[in-house]
């Protein structure tokens, strides 16, 4: 117990004055922004797509802090991606689990966006979101489907969710707490 406390009093004391920066990212319509709202809200927002930006900072774990970037994703403003990609200590990737039609073009812009100088190594969480859609697909189905097997050099994980619930956030922001604190002790030491 004693030393359950000290790893996790030692996880939340890197946030404590110093909010991590985390890339949101995803392709249109997967649930960003409206995941975003629901941990800083707890509420359920009306969303329009979003062009440009959305910047939160939010506490999703006790102890926890984030400065959140929601990226639009719309097909033509994903080059815009980019520009938010400096300094990012962790990546929040959001797929539409009920979207089987693109996951294939979801991975390739993941693909990309971890092709960047400016993103190596930097951990990512993947939200399989809209787990409440009949025939959504299961963590596996989007293991295999991102091919994230391949993305060997840097920590990764995948957690079902459903924005409109909540159901699963808490477990997510959990863990990239957990991979924002490791990746940044070893950039720290190289
Ligand atoms: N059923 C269901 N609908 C969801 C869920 N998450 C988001 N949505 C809905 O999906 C639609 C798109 O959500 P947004 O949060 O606007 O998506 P986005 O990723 O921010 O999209 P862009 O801003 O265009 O990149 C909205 O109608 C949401 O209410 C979910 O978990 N389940
Ligand atoms: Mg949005």
């Amino acid at each position: 117990m004693g030393a359950l406390w000290t790893k996790l009093a030692d996880i939340y004391s890197e946030f404590k004055n110093d909010p991590a920066r985390i890339l949101m990212v995803g392709l249109d319509a997967a649930g960003k922004t409206t995941i975003l709202y629901k941990m800083k809200l707890n509420e359920n927002v009306m969303t329009i797509p979003t062009i440009g930006f959305n910047v939160e900072t939010v506490s999703p774990v006790k102890g926890v802090s984030f400065t959140m970037w929601d990226v639009g994703g719309q097909d033509k403003i994903r080059p815009l991606w980019r520009h938010y990609f400096q300094n990012s200590d962790g990546l929040l990737y959001v797929v539409d689990s009920a979207d089987r039609e693109r996951l294939q073009e979801s991975r390739e812009e993941l693909t990309a966006v971890c092709a960047s100088d400016e993103m190596r190594g930097v951990p990512i969480v993947v939200l399989a979101n809209k787990q409440d859609l009949p025939g959504s697909m299961s963590v596996g189905d989007i293991i295999t489907g991102l091919n994230l097997r391949t993305f060997t050099d840097r920590k990764w994980y995948v957690q079902g969710t459903c924005a409109v619930s909540g159901d699963g956030i808490f477990e997510g922001m959990k863990e990239l707490a957990k991979l924002v604190k490791e990746y940044k002790k070893i950039r720290k030491l190289t």
